[in-house]
């Protein structure tokens, strides 16, 4: 089997994107994030507060001739940005980009922290991760994608995520189509449960490149991409009027100043992200002010790979034994 379903930007700046799912029967639509930093597949339902809900789309699991509850099983999550939400957990069918996992633990939310609310695109998230972070207890549950894996032509799901465009999520399937050259694969190390592997070094604009093995993850959940501090530095040291702002939390420069693309290496492969992707987004609508998609680590304690990188390449996230991950340009 196969799936494929629409990676869509919730916003100009790419802050995250949504999928449409169904959920249980008849067909429940909603439409949620694909977070490969996380493993919980949460959604706001009829269990949610009214005061929780501002916009989103719910599922209501008494409203599904298919869903069974998950007799004395919770979950609590939260996330790097401070986020949090908790629940109780039904079985149901699930279903993205025309794929279904028959009995899918979907994690309802009976408490969502105040951004969750805020965030009126964001129906819940889909965790693929590995299910060793799930947080249902007391007993863990498995991804959508661990659901599947045993009947997808092959073990995998790629990301192909777009500037300002509707991409894709692809499972059981490499698109031949959405990527130029060849695909460079490294191993991934899956005990942090993350989509963590090595990137060969980087290179600032038309630099030359620097090798060094810099260890990340792949998160499609987290909007920008986070390196260490040396790094970081030297790439705004380019840039006409940039400052590390301790008001606005990192990098800001004049929206009209010109930025150098940066290129990050996967083995001898070169990942290049053009300089309009790192020029992010004003730091509050209609400002001159503008906040870099590149930031410092230092404050987050692990390098991210975030969609600022992962939409200047087509990511393939091996989930064979051993995992591994693929990079390719496009
Ligand atoms: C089982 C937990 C699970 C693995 C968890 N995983 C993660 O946090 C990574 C995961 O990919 C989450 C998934 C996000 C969560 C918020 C909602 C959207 C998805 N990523 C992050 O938290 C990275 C930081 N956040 C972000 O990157 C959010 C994502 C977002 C997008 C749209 C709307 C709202 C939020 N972006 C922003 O807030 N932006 C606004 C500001 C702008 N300058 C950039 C974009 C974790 O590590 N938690 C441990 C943890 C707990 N507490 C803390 C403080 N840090 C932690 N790392």
């Amino acid at each position: 089997a196969t799936g494929s379903a629409a990676a869509e930007p919730i916003d100009e700046s790419d802050q995250a994107y949504i999928t449409p799912v169904t959920i249980g029967t008849p067909p429940q639509t909603l439409e949620l994030d694909v977070d490969t930093g996380s493993s919980d597949l949460w959604v706001f339902s009829s269990h949610t507060p009214p005061s929780q809900i501002h916009g989103q789309q719910i599922y209501s699991p008494n409203k599904s001739s298919t869903a069974k509850l998950l007799e004395g099983h919770t979950w609590s999550i939260t996330y790097g940005d401070g986020s949090a939400s908790r629940g109780n957990v039904y079985i149901d069918n699930f279903t993205v980009g025309g794929l279904t996992a028959e009995k899918q633990a979907v994690q309802c939310a009976q408490q969502v922290s105040a951004s969750f609310t805020r965030e009126t695109h964001v129906d819940g998230l889909i965790g693929l991760g590995f299910s060793t972070l799930n947080t249902v207890s007391p007993k863990s549950q498995l991804t959508f994608f661990d659901n599947v894996k045993s009947g997808l032509d092959s073990p995998v799901f790629t990301a192909d995520l777009k500037h300002g465009a509707a991409g894709t999520y692809d499972f059981g399937f490499v698109d031949k189509a959405k990527y130029s050259g060849e695909i460079t694969y490294v191993p991934v190390n899956p005990d942090p449960g993350y989509w963590a592997f090595n990137s060969s070094g980087y290179a600032i604009g038309s630099g030359k490149f620097s090798a060094s093995a810099i260890t990340g993850i792949a998160d499609t959940g987290t909007s920008l991409l986070y390196l260490p501090t040396a790094i970081v530095t030297a790439y705004y040291r380019q840039v006409e009027g940039a400052t590390n702002s301790r008001t606005y939390g990192g990098y800001v420069f004049p929206c009209s100043s010109s930025l150098p693309s940066f290129t990050f290496g996967v083995a001898d492969a070169r990942i290049t992200i053009p300089s309009a992707y790192i020029n992010y987004a004003p730091i509050t609508p209609g400002s001159s002010t503008c906040f870099g998609g590149l930031q410092s680590s230092s404050g987050v304690g692990i390098n991210i790979f975030g969609d600022v990188a992962l939409k200047a390449a087509f990511v393939v996230f091996n989930g064979g034994s051993p995992p591994t991950i693929g990079w390719a340009q496009k």
